[in-house]
């Protein structure tokens, strides 16, 4: 997409890209694409702030080349020194020898272990203001939102907040990088709560204190470095991300994540019963096959809602493997304060409810109940199976946080 002006000589110059298969190596981008979106403010000094993945060098440079020579600028603020925003500043230093890196204390070494960079580095302090001419900028240190040595950049005439990783999220900008003008912001939503899940969820701690520390500023623009440009509503963006941040406390909302998998379909007939008794109960609810969804959109819901229904056999003596992944998943990202039942079929010893219990444990995850059975369930074991789910969804639905 060409540059946009977000305000007078405030231009978005990112990049989309639906080529990366993987964001982190982990996270499926390659259908709905991602941005990164980075910004080029013209004034007496000319300033950059973010830069976009390396793959997208020629494309950046065009679009630097729409607003200002490369020779032209003055200041490059790293806000965060993970390679899909500062990737191109080997290249770029090299067609803008010129121009001063701006970054915390933290980034500095960063920044010289990464691309070598010795000379030209400019470290800022939390609170500092850079004037360009017309236009003023402020530093704010955000701590591990997403790395350790992340800020976010506030340009005071207009109240534009360059927030990087924070209030980001995937999906790539079609036709327009505005929450106001663009048609589908659910799918936006959904995404940047998919990005959550997957990339800053661990640190909801810091986005909260982020969010309090910012919260004086109150701007008019928040500009991330993925995804959506909030201007029509740039307090929206930030109070997902504080709702988001408080699921790591309190659970999540009411909802259940029933995560299913079988071998043999013995499991799967129970998860079918359990489901009627979910709708009975007339929770919201959402279903994953754990052996077919990656676990990038399972995160997404399971760290929405709080309550967890697990329905997987026993397999060698423990959880069915895939199941098993997603735990540790969810351990890495600190999902946090849920209500679990447990659901599934064994031959001779069982020992996923067992597994799964140890898990609940390590968690912090509060398991309410389970039903195990032999081989395929009887008449009797499919009635307690429903009997279960209504039950679950109504405890689930009036767990008051
Ligand atoms: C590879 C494999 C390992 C298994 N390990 C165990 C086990 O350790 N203990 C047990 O009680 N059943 C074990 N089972 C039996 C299954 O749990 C049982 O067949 C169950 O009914 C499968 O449920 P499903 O039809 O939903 O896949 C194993 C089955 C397979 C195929």
């Amino acid at each position: 997409m060409p540059r946009i002006e977000i305000a007078p000589n405030v231009f978005w110059i990112g990049v989309n890209d639906y080529n990366t298969e993987l964001f982190e190596g982990l996270w499926p981008v390659s259908e709905k694409g991602v941005s990164y979106n980075s910004y080029l403010l013209k004034d007496q000094k000319n300033v950059l702030i973010d830069l976009v993945k390396s793959s997208y060098f020629d494309e950046f440079l065009y679009q630097i080349k729409q607003v200002i020579e490369p020779r032209d600028l003055h200041y490059i603020v790293v806000n965060h020194m993970e390679p899909d925003h500062s990737g191109t500043l080997s290249l770029l230093r090299e067609v803008a020898p010129q121009a001063t890196i701006l970054c915390t204390p933290q980034a500095q070494p960063m920044i010289q272990a990464f691309y070598h960079l010795e000379k030209g580095i400019q470290t800022v302090q939390d609170g500092d203001e850079l004037s360009l001419g017309t236009k003023k900028l402020q530093f704010f240190f955000i701590p591990f939102v997403h790395w350790p040595e992340t800020m976010v950049t506030f340009e005071q005439s207009f109240g534009i907040l360059f927030s990087c990783d924070a209030f980001g999220g995937y999906g790539a900008l079609k036709g327009t990088i505005f929450d106001d003008q663009c048609q589908n912001l659910d799918f936006y939503i959904d995404e940047a709560l998919r990005y959550y899940a997957n990339i800053v969820a661990k640190f909801s701690a810091m986005v909260k204190k982020a969010i309090a520390k910012l919260s004086d500023i109150k701007p008019n623009v928040v500009a991330p470095s993925h995804g959506l440009i909030w201007r029509g509503n740039p307090q929206q963006i930030v109070e997902l991300y504080q709702k988001w941040a408080d699921f790591q406390t309190t659970g999540g909302e009411a909802g259940v994540t029933l995560l299913y998998g079988t071998m043999y379909g013995a499991t799967e007939k129970a998860t079918e019963t359990f489901m009627q008794g979910l709708l009975k109960s007339e929770v919201p609810f959402e279903v994953f096959d754990v052996r077919k969804i990656h676990p990038s959109y399972i995160l997404k819901t399971l760290w929405q809602n709080r309550g967890v229904a697990v329905a997987v056999p026993t397999y060698e003596t423990g959880l069915f493997p895939p199941l098993a992944h997603l735990l540790d998943l969810a351990k890495r990202k600190g999902i946090a304060g849920k209500k679990v039942v447990y659901l599934g079929s064994f031959a001779w010893s069982g020992g996923a409810k067992r597994e799964l219990e140890k898990w609940c444990a390590d968690l912090n995850w509060e398991m309410i109940d389970s039903l195990e059975f032999k081989g395929n369930p009887t008449i009797q074991e499919f009635q307690k199976v429903e009997e279960l789910g209504n039950r679950f969804g109504k405890m689930i639905k009036q767990v008051s946080i």
